[in-house]
């Protein structure tokens, strides 16, 4: 029996899918703490990832020839039973390179160290060996395409339905099954695209330029961890997204010598990119953020972006600067706390984690935000406001509800403020690009606070 501290990446697996069933904590945070107490070696650790992360793009279709193989319904399982089902499963339908014997093993051991009874143990293995018996009958099961499995819940697929209508739900759901490619934001503060790309292939690291942004490397086939990438240490990329770079593009374009602030920071990665915005007008930039791990992870990154930089962070909630400062800002980038349903190809647990109820609450946090945000802006000044979620609820309604309790602010077209490449990532006035090969869905508004020349005339 493996001793205590001796678990494999199959039990850290199934333990981290046991506790995330319990919370709505997001996935990465149960599986650093999983690890803490049961710690693996570098490619252990990477195939329990890619078991969490796998299984969870396709927990639907799993749960489907789970149900097909046992009577019983899959919600009487023993938790720790039902995890190690899913994982064995997983590897046996997905996991090209891994022995199907070695899949049952692993979850029958798994069990033995979780100290279930014997039964139990004889109970997984029977099941997964018939899987392996009845291997094409459980796929042909899924890939029906009269039925699509669509690995997502339904609320979730019946919203996007009404959005964006049935065959772009259905792009959006296999988008969100495939995993993405890693994009790295150049930091032209060090270097420029160009240069760092041919520093890449001298290192066997192959990547193409990003379609939407000029400073955006994809890397398709790496498979290694971001330290392994050359210039990690020495700042001269971040790994970030291309639309969450373009959100941040929505600030410009700036004005000289103007002060700029991130209001909900997280760890920096859209405050770098408008302190690269900043460096021809010599404007500022300045950050606030409540999370104090996020604040570490902040301090880390611009020391590693930006060490010769001291950019201001304010340690507490926007609401709270809102009321000590007397500080106004030319431009406010506000990537508000959301539901995350535009990132799911690199968070697959948020499909699982949501709630339709959890829209609404994020509305009234959303306006309360941005609500705090006027207080900090100058007349003429702009305010993004800036989500990961696809949601109407989070985005469009946001919008009507702020712009119907401020009269002194008006809409303005996202499209002049990013590289003509990026263009027809708009829509209407907003830019809301949905989840594709390239980039994340996300959504950003320019709410313009009138100068007050201007209000007074609009009053007149
Ligand atoms: C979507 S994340 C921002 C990600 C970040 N902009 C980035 O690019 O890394 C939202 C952030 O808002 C922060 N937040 C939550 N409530 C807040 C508040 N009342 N005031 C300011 N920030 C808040 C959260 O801690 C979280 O870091």
């Amino acid at each position: 029996m493996p001793s205590p501290r001796n678990k494999s990446a199959r039990f850290v697996a199934i333990t981290t899918l046991c506790e995330l069933q319990k919370s709505r904590t997001p996935v990465n945070t149960i599986f650093t703490s999983v690890l803490t107490e049961h710690p693996l070696e570098n490619n252990d650790r990477q195939l329990a990832a890619n078991l969490i992360f796998g299984l969870l793009r396709n927990r639907e279709s799993l749960d489907i020839m789970l149900q097909y193989l046992c009577r019983q319904p899959l919600k009487k399982f023993h938790p720790f039973v039902l995890q190690a089902l899913r994982v064995g499963l997983f590897q046996i339908m997905y996991l090209d390179r891994i022995p199907e014997s070695a899949a049952v093993n692993e979850s029958v051991k798994a069990l033995q160290a979780m100290h279930l009874p014997k039964r139990l143990h004889g109970f997984v293995n029977g099941v997964l060996r018939n899987a392996i018996r009845k291997r094409e009958e459980l796929l042909s099961l899924t890939e029906n395409p009269a039925s699509p499995i669509l690995n997502h819940p339904e609320w979730l697929t019946k919203s996007w339905e009404k959005r964006y209508g049935r065959l772009e739900t259905l792009r959006i759901c296999r988008q969100n099954n495939d995993q993405a490619a890693l994009s790295l934001q150049i930091n032209s503060c060090v270097t420029d695209r160009d240069t760092f790309g041919k520093i890449l292939s001298q290192n066997g690291i192959n990547s193409h330029s990003g379609k939407y942004c000029y400073n955006t490397l994809i890397l398709e086939d790496f498979n290694g961890t971001v330290h392994e990438i050359p210039g990690f240490t020495e700042g001269h990329f971040q790994i970030q997204d291309q639309g969450a770079q373009l959100l941040a593009h929505l600030v410009g374009p700036m004005t000289d010598k103007g002060e700029y602030l991130d209001a909900c920071a997280g760890v920096g990665g859209k405050t770098s990119v408008l302190i690269q915005m900043a460096k021809t007008p010599m404007a500022s930039v300045a950050a606030a953020e409540p999370d104090k791990g996020r604040r570490t992870r902040f301090t880390e990154n611009m020391k590693r972006l930006h060490p010769d930089l001291d950019i201001p962070l304010f340690s507490g909630t926007l609401q709270e600067l809102a009321t000590i400062t007397s500080k106004r800002f030319h431009g406010i980038l506000l990537d508000a706390p959301c539901s995350g349903t535009g990132v799911i190809r690199r968070h697959p647990d948020i499909r699982w984690n949501r709630r339709p109820e959890d829209l609404n609450r994020y509305q009234e946090i959303q306006l309360e935000l941005l609500q705090a945000g006027t207080t900090l802006l100058l007349p003429g000044g702009t305010l993004v406001y800036a989500t990961c979620s696809l949601q109407e609820e989070e985005n469009e309604q946001v919008i009507e509800r702020f712009l119907a309790a401020n009269t002194d602010f008006i809409l303005e077209e996202c499209s002049a403020s990013l590289p003509s490449k990026a263009h027809s990532l708009c829509n209407k006035n907003f830019f809301a690009p949905l989840p594709g090969n390239e980039i994340d869905g996300f959504f950003g508004a320019r709410l313009k606070r009138l100068a007050e020349a201007s209000l007074k005339t609009l009053k007149r």
